[in-house]
């Protein structure tokens, strides 16, 4: 009877509780491969502090033994506990890697929630929050030490050594004063490496390994700067930031001011409370503002500026992220990424153009740094600063909710009007029948004018290449990418047709290739078609493109802004690269070429997008004394976004879309995950999602207020050779999304050769 019962029951039976003892065992979470939480024992090496660097703590990744191979693969160390376990049914941690901890706790538990939340495997956020420079050491080596015990010393004089060699290489390293690698004491004493290892085997001399920089780097440094005085709406949010600071409590602050209303003004004075109380301050900026330009802004104001972004060497990563661990970083700027800089004592985030969509990773972790950051901001207890010109919804929402804070910069600095905006109405014949080009009648006016005033002109047109689409007008053939069945575009400088979603290249068709009729025709327009017109129109100026495709060279996009800033060019035309934060005074016209581009897409954030470029565009005029215009040109006048764009006026914008997004159910009033299957074989990947969806909608059977919609093709139906489908899930609140989607996809195999995307809170809509 008792024996049966043991058996189930939940403590251990007698001859299990034999073999427990009490150990210290370590949790590793693997940076690849298996999910999950495994348990190593720590042998007594790797548990003590006194004995090198290389012991082990929470934080630290470990080589393990792993699966019946016992091949080694690397984990992360996310706990240690002294337990009573089954020692011989565990495998010990073989190594530690990191001389440091490369999470603190609180990292560790924001990963874990970005794990939850996002619903990704925690290995895989670990290897995304520490840049592969850090992972790899990048810059360092190892390198072994040795050193004279205590003991030895003592008796130093006493022993009998087997060479007069090794005796020299003792009474060196002994008084030395330091310790030394074994090529040092070769050299030193100048002999081979054997004596040296003589003395190690019998224990007269210890190593130890320690990793050193290999390298050392240059700081750049900034002309120093003071604050400004700053205006009256300044002063009010600034005040409202330091009571924050001051509170101790995390507060959420959207800092909602018009463009040139001085906004990085405000930050800079917040951050230098927050360093005068000792702490450290991150400010993330999109990537594409993260020019010298910002950069120096910082430098001229602090002494310890780290910079993070995606170009840099794994070197210089790793060695940025030592310096702000180190705690000897006053402010991080950097892009997406930084908000996981590892400072030892941090005091607020800044999350500048916090609207911009650079901010959400489009691979897995699929995490938005916006909200990474307000949760990072919550478990230390800091303010969180979101600033923008045309804040997102969700945020915009949150002030409406009282669940963040408003503050305003209603005007620009020194009282700078914003500029006069108006629309070309491009289905009016009257301004189009002037030319064929992309540039109407009343814009080309514009920019004569301004022009000869000695303005500086900014054309804005949101796609690159020359002509848009290839078409032969005899039988309506297109050319088309075979990898992802979408209009290839025509680029004039390298005589190429190009993909835009995968890159694929071909030479332009002589003749069409379906019906051999010569008169194919390049339709649409490009950023290099538009600066051939420019060109045309105004051969006495100077003229710059700055796209994707003339910014290739590193630094490029730099020198062309300087040139610009110097009034070396006269009129800069580009992609949304020029729409952003770019301060230029003489500025006196932006023209924007076709306003629709991104209005009619199958996104709910469409209308969004287009009125923040727009703003963000009209933005970049009037930042001087003579002031400004901007001409929208657009097939939609009466489109709201555009309309609301043309009087400056968020606020009617976000009215009215969020109305609409009420109704529809749409973030911030509701919850969406997106999930995306993909492969090769178009049947195979529809029918896993129809099983997917299928399995969701079961789940769900009987849950209110929960849609899920498709699979449906995606609105990219074919990329790079993979045919999509989507799936979309709605709900009042995520929770119940996210577990329906744990449910339906645990202990649910993918065939081989499809592969699921699982985007929460996704932004990538096509
Ligand atoms: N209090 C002030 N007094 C005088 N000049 C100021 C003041 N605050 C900011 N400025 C100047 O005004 C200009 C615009 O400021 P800033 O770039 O901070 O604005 P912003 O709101 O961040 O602009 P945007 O959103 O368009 O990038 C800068 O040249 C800045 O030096
Ligand atoms: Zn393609």
């Amino acid at each position: 009877m008792s024996k049966q019962q043991s058996l189930f029951d939940d403590a251990p039976a007698e001859w299990e509780l034999d073999a427990q003892s009490q150990r210290l065992v370590a949790t590793v979470v693997l940076g690849e491969g298996a999910t999950g939480e495994y348990d190593y024992l720590v042998p007594e090496a790797l548990s003590d502090r006194e004995r090198g660097e290389y012991f082990l703590e929470v934080g630290r990744r470990v080589r393990v033994p792993f699966g019946r191979s016992n091949r080694k693969v690397v984990g992360y160390c996310v706990a240690l506990e002294t337990k009573l376990v089954d020692a011989a049914r565990l495998k010990s941690v073989a190594e530690v890697i990191d001389a440091h901890a490369l999470l603190s706790p609180a990292m560790l538990r924001l990963t874990r929630w970005m794990a939850d939340y996002y619903l990704c495997k925690w290995g895989e956020v670990l290897e995304a929050v520490v840049p592969a420079g850090v992972r790899l050491l990048a810059g360092t080596r190892k390198v072994t030490l040795l050193a004279v015990p205590e003991d030895v010393r003592e008796t130093m004089g006493q022993l009998k050594l087997g060479s007069p060699q090794q005796r020299k290489a003792l009474d060196y390293l002994a008084g030395c004063g330091r310790t030394l690698t074994t090529a040092q004491l070769a050299d030193a004493v100048g002999c081979t490496a054997g004596p040296i290892k003589q003395l190690l085997k019998k224990g007269l001399i210890e190593s130890h390994e320690k990793r050193v920089r290999s390298g050392e780097f240059d700081e750049i440094t900034a002309e120093r700067e003071s604050p400004l005085v700053l205006n009256e709406d300044q002063q009010r949010a600034f005040d409202a930031i330091n009571a924050a600071l001051e509170s101790g409590e995390a507060r959420g602050m959207v800092l909602f001011g018009v463009t040139g209303s001085g906004k990085t003004e405000v930050y800079l004075q917040a951050i230098e409370r927050v360093v005068g109380y000792g702490r450290q301050a991150i400010v993330l900026v999109p990537e594409i503002s993260l020019t010298p330009q910002t950069v120096r802004r910082f430098r001229a104001r602090f002494d310890g500026v780290a910079v993070l972004h995606s170009h840099q060497s794994h070197v210089e990563r790793h060695r940025e992220w030592q310096r702000i661990a180190r705690g000897e970083v006053q402010v991080v700027v950097g892009a997406r990424s930084a908000v996981f800089a590892p400072t030892p004592n941090l005091g607020l985030i800044v999350v500048d153009e916090e609207h911009e969509s650079s901010f959400k990773q489009d691979s897995s972790p699929r995490y938005h740094a916006r909200d990474v950051a307000w949760q990072r901001a919550q478990a230390e207890e800091i303010p969180l600063v979101l600033g923008s010109a045309t804040p997102s919804l969700e945020s915009w929402y949150k002030t409406e909710q009282s669940e963040f804070a408003r503050l305003d910069l209603p005007s620009r600095v020194s009282n700078r009007p914003l500029p006069d905006v108006v629309t070309v109405d491009l289905r009016d014949s009257a301004h189009t029948k002037f030319s064929r080009g992309a540039i109407s009648r009343p814009l080309h006016q514009a920019m004569v004018a301004a022009l000869r005033d000695q303005g500086q002109v900014i054309l804005l047109l949101n796609r690159r290449g020359f002509s848009t689409h290839v078409q032969c007008p005899a039988c309506g053939y297109v050319a088309e990418c075979p990898a992802c069945e979408m209009s290839l575009t025509f680029h004039r400088q390298e005589s190429i047709l190009r993909c835009h979603y995968c890159d694929y290249h071909e030479p332009p068709p002589v003749n069409c290739p379906d019906c051999k009729s010569p008169a194919i025709r390049y339709g649409g327009m490009g950023t290099q078609k538009l600066e051939a017109e420019v060109l045309a129109r105004f051969p006495e100026h100077t003229c710059e493109r700055m796209d994707t495709d003339s910014m290739r060279k590193a630094g490029s996009h730099q020198q062309v802004l300087d040139r610009f800033s110097k009034g070396e060019i006269d009129i800069l035309l580009g992609t949304q690269m020029i729409a952003k934060g770019l301060d230029f005074p003489n500025v006196t016209l932006v023209g924007v070429i076709n306003a629709d581009t991104a209005l009619h897409l199958p996104d709910f954030r469409a209308g969004e997008r287009t009125f923040q470029l727009v703003a963000q565009v009209a933005g970049r005029t009037g930042r001087g004394e003579k002031g400004g215009r901007v001409l929208v040109q657009t097939l939609s006048p009466e489109h709201m976004a555009i309309r609301a764009a043309v009087r400056h006026d968020f606020e009617m914008f976000a009215e009215e879309d969020l109305t609409t997004r009420r109704q529809l159910g749409y973030p911030p009033f509701g919850s969406m995950i997106r999930i995306l299957v993909r492969g090769p074989a178009e049947e195979t990947a529809r029918a896993v999602a129809e099983g997917l969806a299928e399995r969701l909608k079961r789940e769900v059977t009987g849950e209110e207020g929960i849609r899920i919609m498709g699979p449906a093709a995606a609105a990219i139906p074919k990329l790079r050779d993979h045919y999509r489908f989507q799936i979309q899930l709605q709900a009042p609140t995520l929770d119940p999304l996210r577990s329906a989607v744990q449910r339906a996809t645990t202990r649910w195999k993918v065939p081989d050769g499809v592969f699921l995307a699982v985007d929460v809170d996704p932004w990538d809509m096509m």
